[in-house]
């Protein structure tokens, strides 16, 4: 289907950084064909209005637990240590692929109505969120979280290799597979080596969360003599793009080994808070060069997949803790949720900024609500104002997923059922 967005005001994201008044946006099939004039020679199906809306880029979350939407207000209120392991890990140990695939679904309808587009999965049943990806329509990297457990390593890597072969480049390229070693602290060197040694015979990334914890890195350094980040780089982890989540207790020399080795940093501003694991040093890393990303981390820990929150606390949090008021500016959270996620996902060649041949995954945002009033600084209203609600249309690889607020690939009623009856099984299970 090709579409035309017109008289919209655009926020492209893009490396001009200039915002398109009353334009329009051609779409042909899932790519962006041409900004600007209205063209004679281009023919549509279905003409948008974008009046009253901004388009920018689809939200991506970058690192994220779908399924633990089960787990939403299960177990809160615990800091990160004690919260995994007297509460998530016995009730994960009781997942079903059933679950899964509820909970996995359920979250994709919470982020498309609240403007992602893509998302970086760590968790399992992979297969199930493939699934889902393929009926929801939306984009993701599907990465199987890999705890060490004994006699169980070949096993545990021979599923990522599956999934790899099962999903990799399917849903029309909108499913991407990479390798996850959880953590420094539940996988050995020799794990995360096997893990690392996978990941370049599949020529994919590493997802994995590191340095989140004060705990974690008294404990690396008491281990290992060495920070988590310096253990996993001295490992060999950093020869393959990486995605690393959290990367809160950093210091000068983490924060260089991140920089020369093009290490993504996922900044989880919610989880981290909720957590109570701290605050990343955003600025200083950014400062330094750092790719850095934003993600909410599952909805058993933030407790909601809403990105336009977490840019909002990203934007403010960094301000209070350094009392610097420029310190992550609104435009810096905006690209954190877009073209710097784009980068970290390995996917900035087609997404994270509406241009013309990129790929068509874009948000409509409709900014005539009191709220939004009056529009004098439109990247301000994204990052200090806008709400996930206020998504009026979601297109991803072309094609409508969302419009006026209706979901059209998924049945939602059938998901909210179906995940209530799941959702009791398991704490009964
Ligand atoms: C093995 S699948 C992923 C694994 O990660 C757990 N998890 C969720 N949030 C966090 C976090 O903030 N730090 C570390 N681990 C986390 C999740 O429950 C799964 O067990
Ligand atoms: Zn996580």
């Amino acid at each position: 289907m090709n579409l035309l967005i017109k008289n919209v005001t655009l926020v492209p994201m893009d490396k001009k950084n200039d915002i398109l008044e009353n334009t329009n946006i051609y779409i042909l099939n899932n790519k962006i064909e041409h900004i600007g004039y209205l063209r004679g020679d281009l023919k549509v199906d279905r003409i948008i209005d974008g009046k009253g809306m901004v388009a920018m880029p689809g939200l991506i979350n970058s690192h994220t637990h779908i399924g633990m939407s089960l787990l939403r207000n299960f177990a809160d209120d615990l800091p990160l240590h004690e919260w995994l392991t007297q509460k998530i890990w016995p009730i994960e140990a009781k997942l079903t692929e059933e679950d899964v695939y509820w909970g996995s679904l359920l979250s994709m309808v919470e982020m498309i109505q609240s403007g992602t587009t893509a998302f970086c999965d760590m968790y399992f049943f992979m297969d199930q969120v493939g699934k889902g990806l393929e009926e929801a329509g939306i984009r993701g990297v599907l990465t199987r979280g890999l705890i060490e457990e004994e006699g169980k390593s070949i096993i545990k890597l021979n599923e990522t290799r599956e999934l790899y072969r099962n999903w990799n480049g399917k849903g029309n390229g909108r499913i991407k597979v990479m390798v996850a070693p959880h953590a420094p602290y539940t996988c050995s060197p020799d794990f995360i080596m096997k893990s690392c040694a996978l990941a370049k015979e599949l020529n994919t990334g590493i997802h994995i969360h590191l340095s989140e914890t004060k705990r974690e890195v008294e404990d690396s350094f008491k281990q290992h003599g060495k920070s988590p980040i310096k253990h996993v780089y001295d490992l060999g982890v950093f020869e393959i793009p990486t995605i690393a989540a959290h990367c809160v207790h950093v210091d000068d020399n983490d924060i260089e080994i991140l920089k020369e080795n093009n290490v993504s940093v996922v900044n989880n501003p919610g989880s981290n808070l909720k957590l109570a694991s701290g605050f990343a040093p955003v600025d200083k890393m950014i400062k330094k060069g750092v790719n850095v990303a934003l993600g909410t981390d599952g909805s058993s820990s933030n407790n909601n997949l809403n990105m336009f929150e977490e840019i909002n606390l990203a934007a403010i949090v960094n301000k209070a803790v350094n009392m610097d008021a420029v310190s992550i500016p609104a435009k810096t959270a905006v690209e954190m949720a877009t073209i710097n996620g784009a980068k970290a996902l390995l996917w900035s060649e087609e997404i994270g900024s509406i241009e013309v041949g990129k790929k068509a995954d874009l948000i409509l945002i409709d900014i005539d609500k009191p709220h939004l009033y009056p529009h004098h600084n439109i990247i301000s209203s994204l990052a200090y104002s806008v709400q996930g609600s206020d998504v009026d249309t979601v297109i991803v690889d072309g094609k409508i997923i969302m419009e006026n607020r209706e979901i059209k690939t998924l049945d939602v009623e059938k998901i909210k059922y179906n995940v209530g009856k799941v959702a009791k099984n398991l704490i009964n299970r």
